[in-house]
């Protein structure tokens, strides 16, 4: 029996984020371009050969431009969160609140939420094998998740 992989790249998610517990300057508020590259793994094939249909993603693109689309993404334990809450309601900010708004924190939030979509709309028969999030062509945080 083999393993198939199939990918796919969801790209050009402008929106930002600070770091508050960083030393440097990334405690500023600063954004990038976000893009999304799954892996996507199944051992058993549908009944067109494909692993996932890759037009058949479009809540998981959905999702994706919820949260980082045109958003001002803050850690839920940022000091400032009642601060960017206010400007959420005034219409300035869109917020999203996840555990941790770096790279690595995102790969983890991402995952969590799409893999069970994944598992879903293939009936398990397929799941994330890797995730890449990449927030310019310089940096990115892989999440691989343990079998
Ligand atoms: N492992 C991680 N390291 C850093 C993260 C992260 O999410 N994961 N995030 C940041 C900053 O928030 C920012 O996104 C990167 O800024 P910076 O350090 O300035 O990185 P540059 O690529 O612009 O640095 P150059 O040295 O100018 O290439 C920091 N680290």
């Amino acid at each position: 029996m083999s393993d198939f992989i199939s990918t796919k790249h969801f790209i050009g998610f402008p929106c930002t984020h600070r770091q508050w517990k960083a030393d440097s300057h990334c405690k500023y508020v600063h954004g990038y371009s976000r893009s999304f590259y799954f892996e996507f793994k199944s051992t058993e094939l549908t009944k067109e050969g494909w692993v996932v249909d890759f037009g058949g993603l479009k809540e998981i693109k959905k999702w994706l431009d919820y949260m980082f689309d045109h958003t001002f993404l803050a850690s839920s334990d940022d000091p400032f969160l009642e601060t960017f809450k206010q400007l959420d309601k005034d219409g300035v900010i869109q917020l999203r609140v996840l555990p941790n708004a770096g790279m690595e924190g995102t790969a983890q939030y991402v995952y969590d939420e799409v893999n069970p979509m994944i598992k879903k709309l293939t009936h398990n028969r397929a799941w994330i094998s890797r995730l890449e999030v990449r927030e310019n062509e310089k940096n990115s945080a892989i999440l691989i998740p343990k079998d």
